[in-house]
């Protein structure tokens, strides 16, 4: 029996530290479920302390997930583990991390505190902190820049003090792989107690070695839980992406010795998910779950998979979420087939209503385009372009034309409320005239942080895959929308955002409530 390693995903929390990832309460529950779904052993769901909304859409992950250990962070401060700890209460299994800066930069710079003021409010948070749950993560903020003596004297005392996990974080992705992994087995060899808790490696990605990092921590360094996000999203360059992580510990189990119980079938699907919600597209030469991770485009390549596969795939295409089989999807294809490839895909259907519905708008997609692709079908169940939170507005038709030497023109017919309105504009482009057709009549304000196209198949009938960031008053929102055609697909992302900053889920209106 292999020794377990913790999976802790830090999406909902570090992911959204990225810049433009802001997620809304009720998109952070549906990411949870999935996290839930992929086996992850801790959520963590959010920073309590940070707004009523984190607080809220923590205090909501935990009364539904019930599998996974749900999370929320908080600093050494009374107020914020207060919060942590009541947004938690409800969980089946809740923690509360508490962190503090180690390093002499972060300590004089930043806290302006001594190293004695620094122990001493850890001790005084994990302390509070088990009043709240017996499970309890203390973080060493900046650990891999800290002074080694003084990083083993505050993980004794915050061991002392009833820490059950204490993470070494390299917050800056300053550190070198070997190097790093011999330090988290120096600081493990100089805790006397350190058999008491849990050890934790938390990379960031700033020179391109989170997982690299990660990996010598647990391998050479003896970390049993590594701390993760999907498609590595978090602050600055991201964080240790978990899939990569996942699948080299499985993958090479014959070095690491080590079994995670990550259902490694959904990294597809769950990768997919968080992409959509964030309106961050993945690289298709990305590891595991790029689009490119499982193609063979070469000949002599192509040659040697046919023979054996094994030549060239040193993991199944299966395993991690994708499809196995190429059979063609297309117009002709019956509800079976469809079904058996949702299943493959590990997409979450929760009603055959569900099913008959998608399967409606694949045969109006297979009318359009030969081919359906993997991607395709996930599209089809991609949350913001299907079920968009607010239908205020809505996509009914659009003429646009563009001429060598005319301004671009576009018509565009959409709802509002319940009626139907029209709207035109020129523009300095064809899609700049849809937006600013739709802007004529709608008058949001908003400001175009982002607009972003994506094919999300190679081919020049691929589905286009577009993402349209709009800011107002401090909001920031992300409209999703997939279309054969890229311009109606855009014109579907605008209203998408302008639906977004329309919204008042039930978990916005609690917010609204309880915001003076
Ligand atoms: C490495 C990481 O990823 S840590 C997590 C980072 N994530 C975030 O910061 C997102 C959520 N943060 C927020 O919403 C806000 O920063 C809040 C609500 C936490 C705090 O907001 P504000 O009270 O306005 O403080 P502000 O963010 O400007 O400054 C942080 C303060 O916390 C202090 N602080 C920072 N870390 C810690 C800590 N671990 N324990 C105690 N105090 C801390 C800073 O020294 C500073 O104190 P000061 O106001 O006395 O100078
Ligand atoms: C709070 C800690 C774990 C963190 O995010 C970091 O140090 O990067």
């Amino acid at each position: 029996m292999m020794e377990k390693l913790i999976i802790f995903d830090t999406t909902l929390r570090d992911g959204e530290q990225s810049p433009g990832a802001t997620m809304t309460g009720d998109e952070k529950v549906r990411i949870a479920q999935q996290l839930e779904r992929l086996g992850v052993d801790v959520i963590e769901a959010g920073f309590a302390a940070a707004s009523v909304g984190d607080f809220l859409a923590i205090q909501k992950i935990s009364s539904i997930v019930k599998n996974s250990t749900v999370c929320s962070l908080s600093r050494a401060l009374e107020r914020d583990i207060e919060k942590a700890g009541t947004a938690i209460s409800a969980a089946a299994r809740g923690r509360i991390h508490t962190f503090i800066a180690t390093s002499p930069i972060h300590m004089q710079m930043k806290l302006h505190m001594t190293p004695e003021q620094v122990i001493e409010n850890a001790v005084k948070a994990v302390r509070l902190a088990r009043e709240y749950t017996d499970d309890v993560e203390f973080s060493a903020e900046d650990a891999s820049r800290s002074e080694p003596d003084f990083l083993a004297r505050i993980c004794e005392a915050a061991i002392e003090a009833g820490a059950t996990t204490v993470n070494l974080p390299d917050t800056v992705g300053y550190a070198i792989p070997e190097q790093f992994g011999s330090f988290v087995r120096d600081i493990r060899t100089r805790v006397p107690n350190s058999d008491k808790a849990v050890w934790s490696v938390h990379c960031h990605d700033d020179l391109g070695m989170a997982t690299a990092n990660s990996l010598a921590g647990v391998h050479i360094g003896g970390a049993r839980q590594l701390e993760c996000t999907i498609n590595g999203l978090g602050e600055r360059a991201g964080n240790c992406p978990l899939e990569e992580a996942v699948m080299a510990i499985s993958t090479r189990s014959d070095y690491f010795q080590l079994q995670c119980g990550i259902n490694t079938k959904e990294l597809v699907p769950t990768s997919k998910l968080v992409s959509t919600v964030t309106g961050f597209p993945v690289q298709p030469n990305k590891a595991i779950v790029g689009a490119n991770a499982f193609a063979h485009a070469s000949g002599i390549h192509q040659d040697g998979v046919i023979k054996a596969r094994q030549t060239y795939e040193i993991m199944r295409a299966e395993d991690v979420g994708w499809a196995k089989d190429r059979m063609v999807l297309g117009k002709l294809s019956g509800r079976n087939a469809f079904k058996q490839r949702i299943r493959e895909l590990g997409i979450p259907v929760t009603s055959e209503n569900e099913i008959n519905e998608a399967f409606l708008r694949f045969k109006d997609l297979a009318d359009r385009k030969s081919e359906i692709y993997d991607e395709d079908i996930q599209a089809l169940f991609a949350p913001s372009g299907s079920q968009p939170l607010s239908n205020y507005y809505g996509f009914v038709s659009l003429d646009q034309r563009s001429e060598t030497g005319e301004r671009p023109y576009a018509k565009v017919v959409m709802t509002e409320g319940g009626g139907e309105v029209t709207t035109e504009a020129f523009g300095n482009g064809p899609v700049d005239s849809v937006f600013k057709a739709i802007e004529a009549h709608v008058k949001s304000g908003a400001t175009l942080d982002l607009y972003a196209v994506n094919a999300i198949t190679g081919t020049s009938e691929a589905l286009g895959d577009v993402v349209v960031r709009l800011s107002l008053g401090g909001r920031i929102v992300n409209g999703v929308a997939t279309d054969a055609d890229i311009i109606a697909a855009s014109a579907k992302a605008y209203i998408a955002a302008l639906n977004k900053l329309k919204t008042v889920s039930p978990m916005n209106a609690q917010l609204a409530e309880q915001t003076p």
